[in-house]
């Protein structure tokens, strides 16, 4: 068994050693050539799988760690009979937690807000349901869900006139709801006064031209962008005028990337009938340190103190903004460096590896703490 992977993905050879010689190369630049003799692709999101790359090869299986298959083209993919899969939810929770930490980041407090969700699967449905958990008031717009399945639905231009707005779709061009260029100039101008837009979903689901053109007209809004169209190449003068930048990193939780090798393998055993011997739990490890303990003050501050050391967003920003200056100093090049700050992101683990000491036992920190996965822990713990 030949397999060919992404040198990005994490425990290759733990998961896949038994099954095969495993080459690893360079996602973004993948070759027919390179490709031919494989019988199985593990990549990522950067790897466009169609036929210019899979024609004339022996794939017959291939995997993105990834919850986004926008990178593939599933029409070919089943024409050819290729077995193909994503890993559903692999890293929700890392952007749920994202969101988070960027608000915590802007000091915008959702408690106190109405938050506006686009796109309620997995990621924006696990952020619907945390915040619904924190008493927040939310409006969901997502076409392809009822009433049965999330009773906060509403419209678009509803949505949009929530103080925060999270994006959380797949890009899609085709189909009855195709979600390119979703926000444009148009939507974008219906943000009320001093809201807060955050895009972790796909970077063309907004207009990016657009959107700086608003930015440029108004400097009451606040937006938060980790995709961007164009990735690796991305919109400079857009990167100066949002308020926090990072480098298409809110899914790069460890964990997160650890589940999506996980589900990869899973799903590549059962295709070609082999033993599943590896196991998550078994390679996951555990986080060291981790108990920590809530400052003194008030709960606002107590909770963006905890996330803050949990998930220093701010770092993502300043390094995605020096790149930013390197370049137009022409001292880098921009998509070796967006991919390099990916391929060397630190390790960021969840919420739910953490213990709170001091945490309240009950009221509307607990609740929020609870919410967002963290443990309580006891005195004597
Ligand atoms: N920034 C990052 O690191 C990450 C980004 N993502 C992106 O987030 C997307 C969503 O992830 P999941 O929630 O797990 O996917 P999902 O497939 O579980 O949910 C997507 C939801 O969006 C809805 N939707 C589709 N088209 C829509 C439209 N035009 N308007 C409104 N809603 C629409 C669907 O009905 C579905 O409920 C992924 O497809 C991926 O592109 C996911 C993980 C990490
Ligand atoms: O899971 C997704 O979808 C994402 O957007 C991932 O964060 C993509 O990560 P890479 O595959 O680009 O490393």
């Amino acid at each position: 068994m030949k397999i060919l992977a992404d040198e990005n993905i994490p425990l290759l050879e733990a998961f896949f050693g038994d099954c095969g010689t495993i080459t690893r190369l360079p996602g973004r630049n993948l070759t027919r050539e390179q490709v031919r003799e494989a019988d199985a692709l593990l990549i990522r999101s950067v790897t466009r799988v169609d036929d210019a790359l899979l024609n004339e090869t022996a794939v017959q299986f291939v995997g993105t760690c990834t919850i986004g298959m926008d990178h593939l083209d599933q029409r070919y993919l089943e024409q050819r009979g290729i077995t193909y899969t994503n890993a559903p939810g692999c890293n929700a929770n890392s952007v749920v937690e994202y969101v988070y930490a960027a608000l915590c980041h802007l000091d915008v407090d959702w408690r106190k807000r109405r938050v506006g969700i686009i796109g309620c699967g997995n990621v924006g449905g696990a952020l619907y349901r945390a915040l619904s958990a924190q008493g927040v008031q939310c409006l969901c717009y997502d076409p392809l869900l009822s009433e049965a399945d999330n009773p906060d639905l509403a419209e678009l231009e509803d949505v949009l006139q929530c103080d925060i707005v999270s994006l959380h779709t797949p890009l899609t061009t085709t189909g009855p709801h195709p979600s390119r260029h979703l926000l444009a100039k148009e939507q974008l101008r219906q943000l009320p006064p001093g809201a807060v837009l955050l895009n972790c979903g796909r970077g063309a689901v907004v207009d990016n031209e657009a959107l700086l053109q608003v930015l440029r007209e108004r400097d009451d809004l606040q937006v938060v962008l980790d995709v961007w169209e164009g990735e690796p190449v991305i919109s400079l003068p857009l990167l100066e005028r949002v308020s926090l930048a990072s480098p298409h990193i809110a899914g790069y939780s460890f964990d997160g990337k650890l589940k999506g090798t996980a589900m990869i393998y899973h799903a590549f055993c059962r295709h070609f009938g082999l033993p599943e011997s590896a196991s998550l739990v078994e390679l996951t490890p555990p986080v060291v340190d981790n108990q920590l303990r809530l400052v003194e003050g008030s709960d606002w501050q107590r909770l963006r103190a905890l996330i803050g050391e949990v998930y220093d967003i701010e770092d993502d920003d300043r390094q995605l903004r020096k790149l930013g200056k390197q370049v137009r100093h022409h001292r880098v090049d921009l998509a070796k460096g967006f991919d390099s700050l990916r391929k060397h992101y630190p390790v960021r683990r969840e919420f739910g590896n953490y213990r709170v000491l001091g945490a309240p036992k009950k009221g509307p920190l607990a609740d929020t703490l609870a919410a967002l996965g963290f443990k309580r822990a006891n005195s004597i713990d």
